[in-house]
């Protein structure tokens, strides 16, 4: 049975071969076809073709199929789920970069830097890049709340994440990494999502990928699905999954004066007891491990579990690792998102104790609701007008 595709494409074909032919005196005429040899068949791509041809939204799965949704894979760095990496391909050189709704630069290690910095990790060469264009005089700076930091110099490239590529996307080259990032080879470096007012390039601050690449989206979001040990999850731009999320989505403001997508929580619960209501400033922010929430939040989760103290040692509370931790419920308006206990055992500290993935947000200034938190929901980072966060159980 001929489908929408395949009469598409014959008309599609008819129409070039023949608007081709010179139409002879008699004022009928006929086109014999030849055969394309070289044409490999492939079912998906013709049928993605038409949806494009005709600019038709193509379905989730076929897009997905033929690569042409801009959805990526989020895979874990370690068995603890520490940071999420993702493939972003810059002029065709591949790296793994964290994608960071907590910082506005997309910075990558480089053939630029100090070849002792270099080991271990991917690094981007511009001078293999043909689009590379570098940004005369353009520098960028960025220190980051665990006092990690890196810095370089400027340019603009062709970025693809998942099925949407932009180009002219500033891309800032590290000739400095800290530490930290050295030593974390499966880190490539950075894709800031928060808001384009904190990137740090000098002397004009530059857009980031989902700014960039945001008018060409059909829809001006992009969503985080990430997901609890060893699985990958994915960010979507562009489209939101309802396959990868259950009931209602609920939507809360954004203040973006700090360049954050920064909301008011409403409160929160532990275990079973009663939910307290309470205004928490705090941000959404993928590049965080943990969960940072005010000292009353913290206290009152560790009361309800025994053996569990804070060990300025570690730097934070830790607890018997055989201790069953209680869920943790932060809300979000009206919504209650619950954080499984489980995630909450963030990872061995020493001896038989195991480091929380709730710590105290004192010094910070707001709280942050890292991976700990996001991975339990679907959340979406709406850039519309009027940017605004949803959260969904799933
Ligand atoms: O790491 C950052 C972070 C990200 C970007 C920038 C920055 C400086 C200039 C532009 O962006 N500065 C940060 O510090 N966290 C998380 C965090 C964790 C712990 C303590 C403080 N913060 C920002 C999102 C909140």
């Amino acid at each position: 049975m001929y489908g929408f595709a395949q009469i598409a494409l014959a008309l599609a074909t008819f129409l070039s071969t023949t608007a081709a032919s010179p139409l002879r005196k008699s004022g009928n005429f006929s086109v014999v076809q030849k055969l394309n040899t070289q044409f490999v068949r492939s079912g998906p791509a013709a049928y993605a073709r038409a949806f494009k041809k005709f600019n038709k939204p193509m379905p989730h799965d076929l897009a997905v199929a033929t690569g042409n949704d801009g959805s990526v894979t989020a895979s874990p760095e370690d068995a603890y789920d520490s940071e999420y990496l993702c493939p972003v391909s810059i002029d065709g050189q591949t790296l793994a970069l964290d994608f960071d709704t907590g910082s506005a630069d997309l910075w990558v290690f480089s053939t630029s830097l100090p070849s002792s910095e270099q080991k271990g990790h991917t690094l981007f060469d511009p001078s293999k890049s043909t689009n590379w264009k570098a940004l005369s005089g353009y520098k960028w700076n960025i220190t980051y709340g665990d006092g990690s930091g890196a810095s370089g110099t400027v340019g603009t490239d062709v970025v693809t994440v998942g099925g949407t590529s932009v180009s002219g996307q500033a891309v800032e080259i590290a000739t400095k990494v800290s530490s930290a990032f050295v030593s974390d080879t499966a880190n490539d470096g950075l894709l800031g999502l928060a808001f384009s007012s904190i990137n740090t390039v000098t002397p004009k601050a530059q857009h980031t990928f989902f700014d960039t690449a945001k008018s060409s989206l059909s829809s001006p979001v992009f969503t985080a699905d990430l997901k609890h040990r060893q699985l990958p999850g994915t960010y979507d731009f562009g489209t939101i999954d309802s396959s990868k999320y259950t009931g209602t989505i609920t939507y809360i403001d954004v203040d973006t004066a700090n360049g954050f997508w920064e909301f008011t929580g409403s409160g929160y619960a532990v275990g079973s007891g009663s939910f307290v209501s309470s205004s928490i400033d705090a941000i959404a922010d993928t590049g965080t491990t943990l969960i940072y929430v005010p000292d009353a939040v913290v206290t009152a989760y560790y009361k309800q579990v025994s053996g569990a103290s804070y060990d300025s040692s570690q730097g934070g509370y830790t607890f018997p690792c055989s201790a069953t931790l209680p869920n943790l419920t932060l809300g979000i308006g009206s919504y209650h998102a619950v954080v499984p206990g489980q995630y909450i055992n963030y990872s061995p500290a020493s001896g038989s104790k195991c480091f929380g993935g709730v710590q105290s947000d004192s010094g910070i200034g707001f709280s942050i609701y890292g991976d700990v938190f996001l991975k339990s929901q679907f959340v979406i980072f709406d850039g519309s007008s009027t940017p605004r966060l949803g959260f969904a159980a799933k």
